[in-house]
């Protein structure tokens, strides 16, 4: 477990980051190959279920006795032995899950890209930025600087700490001051219960903003549905979707017109290019969703995304950039507001082992 300090705090409706900590898992099978993986979450246990403590429970007491009973190069069947002994628990499954796609895509000399879905369709993907220092002018002067810097021209704000009137304030005077040259979109991350949504999502409409993420509880999909049928802005789900099972759940009853697809929260590469398959079957946008990992869950993110046949709202894969240390020996590539897909064997990054010794949590 690594804690990593961040560039600023990053204020979010349920926590204020300062930091972030991460948990990498490594494993090395009979024949010598190394895999990594990485589970991260956000704001301890205030996101979600699973808390970095927990991951890195659920895998050294639960998961690792599981895989010394297994052929570490047959990944689908160590996953289904894991799946079947281990409940939920999805970041820790997608850390291991990571760890094992490296190793095999070592072995063979192949991109995890090329193991998982047959290969890439891309070799870039677009990245947002999110602007959550809680402060008008400091967000307007960061959305500037990386226009500036060619870095950044979708921009998500993150909402539901105050009340929702000053919120939209705030998101309005954004979107006034970067107009059409950049994509403003809002993540309330639940805050909101239906009868504010509704007032929120039409104040939003009609301030030029472009997506709605998460403004209601990810369990109500009867809100979500009832929301997404009134609203012309599209709601995306994101905290509502925890797996393929969860996506067709909410795929059949319309509750979302976009869906914010994270490995993490699938369960994995796998899981999530399951839950890609139901978004595509059901004709729901894709946006790539980060749970604002370090390299190595960025690298598999990118890995899984570079794969999808549509990605009509780009990605959020900005992790690394939030850190003010980096944890890869080469950092991963931002360059024209789009980050570079690794091209290397496995997930195509590698441990700085200093780097490591610095930041481990004792
Ligand atoms: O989507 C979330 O809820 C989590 C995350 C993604 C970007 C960010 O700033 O926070
Ligand atoms: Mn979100």
């Amino acid at each position: 477990m690594l804690d990593l300090p961040t560039i600023r705090p990053h204020v979010l409706s349920m926590a204020t980051m300062y930091q972030q900590s991460i948990v990498l898992f490594r494993l090395r099978s009979d024949d010598g190959v190394e895999g990594i993986g990485e589970g991260t979450t956000i704001g301890g246990m205030s996101y979600g279920p699973e808390s970095p403590e927990s991951i890195r429970l659920a895998i050294e007491t639960y998961i690792v006795p599981l895989l010394r009973l297994c052929d570490l190069s047959r990944v689908a069947e160590t996953m289904l032995l894991i799946e079947k002994h281990v409940v939920g628990n999805t970041i820790a499954k997608c850390a291991v899950e990571t760890a094992l796609l490296d190793a095999a895509g070592k072995r063979i000399g192949l991109p995890v890209s090329d193991l998982i879905s047959g290969g890439r369709v891309r070799s870039t993907l677009p990245v947002a930025w999110t602007l959550a220092s809680g402060d008008t002018k400091l967000d307007i002067a960061e959305a500037e600087a990386m226009l500036e810097a060619r870095r950044h021209r979708i921009f998500k704000l993150k909402i539901g700490k105050r009340d929702f009137r000053e919120d939209i304030a705030h998101v309005a005077s954004i979107k006034k001051a970067l107009g059409a040259q950049a994509s403003v979109r809002v993540d309330v991350n639940q805050a909101w219960d239906e009868t504010t949504a509704d007032q929120g999502m039409a104040m939003l409409a009609d301030a030029g903003v472009d997506l709605v993420e998460q403004p209601v509880a990810g369990h109500d999909h009867a809100v979500m549905s009832r929301l997404s049928a009134r609203h012309r802005i599209p709601l995306m789900a994101d905290e509502a979707l925890h797996g393929p099972a969860s996506a067709f759940a909410v795929a059949a009853t319309a509750g979302a017109r976009v869906f914010a697809l994270k490995i993490a929260q699938s369960g994995g590469l796998r899981a999530g290019r399951d839950v890609a398959g139901v978004a595509m079957a059901a004709g729901i946008g894709l946006y790539g969703g980060t749970m604002l990992e370090a390299g190595v869950g960025t690298a598999a993110s990118a890995q899984l995304f570079a794969t999808l046949p549509s990605l009509a709202w780009g990605t959020e894969l900005f992790g690394p950039l939030l850190l003010s240390e980096e944890i890869l020996e080469e950092p991963l590539v931002y360059r024209d507001f789009e980050l570079i897909v690794p091209n290397g064997p496995g997930l195509g990054v590698s441990l700085d082992e200093r780097q490591l010794d610095r930041f481990r949590r004792v």
